[in-house]
């Protein structure tokens, strides 16, 4: 459905010259150097995929977006989608993906939502019934109801973030774009989005192609996310997967029938909190191993109870972003580069 392979995009960047001569100077002087925005990108998305495409800011993302949906030319590489080229075919492939930028409208800001959904029934020919069908849904599902006669201009910014994923998907897109969807929304806006397209995505198989910095949405709506950084892709591979790679480990709280004091066992594991009969541990590997110090602590130590507790997503991304901007890369990034991709 999409194949990227290759793909490069460079941009020019021109330095300019401050003060009124540094101005004048900047008329007759063009000189630039050039960044490489995103740097030899491969992968390929399939039919009814989600995915989330992460990484810190100015690492390509957006640029990659528009590479896909043709707004944007590669400088190389090849890029289709629906096996075609976008820049070249961008008419064909705008009745194939629907886009939604968090930081731009598609709606018409001084008419009322209702008519910016008439207006794309018409440029993009949507059938009368199709047009229902989906009217009927986005107004239950997405609530449009609720504000469907007001402009534009005077919608909360969850009420128009609703509207532009409806209107994105009012021409029945196989593909679903969205740079930053729930950027600015509160958590209940966010949760309401997220299980809009999640909703999409599994029952209607619309394919989707996802940026964002709220790992929430990764983990809510991609089972597969790709990471990139500084132009490159570092990783490839599902949520559950970074997190054993890179996970710092588990933590283990266990409840004693009585305070076993400073003398429990510590192989393998850090006392990390002590509130005497309560004490929780961290643990390197995996859960076995979790289980098994669980174990061997309670043939010495009477256990009343025990959780355990896998690293927070935001925690592993933390320190994945920080072990890229270590030592170039070497280290975590680089085992997981060589492991995963
Ligand atoms: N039109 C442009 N001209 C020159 N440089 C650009 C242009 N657009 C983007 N860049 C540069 O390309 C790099 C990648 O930008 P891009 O917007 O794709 O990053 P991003 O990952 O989407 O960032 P963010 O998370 O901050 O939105 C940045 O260094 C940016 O400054």
């Amino acid at each position: 459905m999409i194949r990227v392979e290759g793909i490069s995009k460079e941009y020019k960047q021109f330095a300019r010259s401050t003060g009124v001569i540094g101005s004048m100077r900047n008329l007759f002087s063009r000189e630039h150097t050039l960044l490489k925005a995103v740097n030899e990108i491969s992968f390929s998305i399939e039919k009814g995929e989600a995915v989330g495409y992460l990484g810190p800011n100015g690492a390509g993302k957006s640029t990659m977006i528009k590479m896909l949906t043709g707004i944007l030319v590669p400088t190389s590489g090849m890029v289709t989608v629906n096996n075609l080229v976008p820049h070249k075919h961008r008419k064909e492939i705008a009745k194939k993906v629907g886009i939604v930028f968090g930081q731009r409208s598609q709606l018409w800001w001084d008419l009322p939502v209702q008519d910016s959904f008439d207006l794309h029934k018409r440029i993009y020919n949507i059938h009368d019934t199709d047009y229902r069908t989906n009217m009927n849904i986005f107004l239950e599902l997405l609530n449009l109801k609720e504000f469907i006669t007001q402009p534009v201009r005077q919608l909360s910014l969850g009420q128009r973030m609703r509207a532009e994923i409806g209107l994105a998907l009012l021409h029945n897109p196989d593909i679903l774009f969205l740079d930053e969807p729930t950027i600015g929304l509160d958590v209940i806006a966010k949760d309401n989005i997220r299980s809009f397209i999640k909703q999409m995505n599994r029952e209607h198989k619309v394919s989707v192609l996802l940026t964002t910095h709220d790992l929430k949405d990764i983990e809510e709506i991609c089972p597969r996310m790709l990471i990139v950084n500084k132009g490159e892709l570092i990783f490839d591979g599902t949520v559950d997967q970074l997190k054993s790679n890179l996970s710092p480990g588990k933590l283990i709280t266990i409840e004693f029938e009585s305070n076993p004091g400073n003398e429990v066992e510590l192989a393998n594991a850090d006392l990390i909190a002590d509130h005497g009969i309560r004490k929780t541990f961290k643990i390197d590997k995996g859960l076995d191993s979790a289980i098994d110090f669980v174990k061997r602590v309670s043939k010495r130590y009477p256990i009343k109870d025990f959780s355990l507790e896998d690293s927070d997503i935001e925690d592993i991304i933390r320190m994945y972003y920080r072990s890229l901007d270590n030592d170039n890369n070497i280290g975590i990034a680089n085992q997981e580069k060589m492991s995963v991709i």
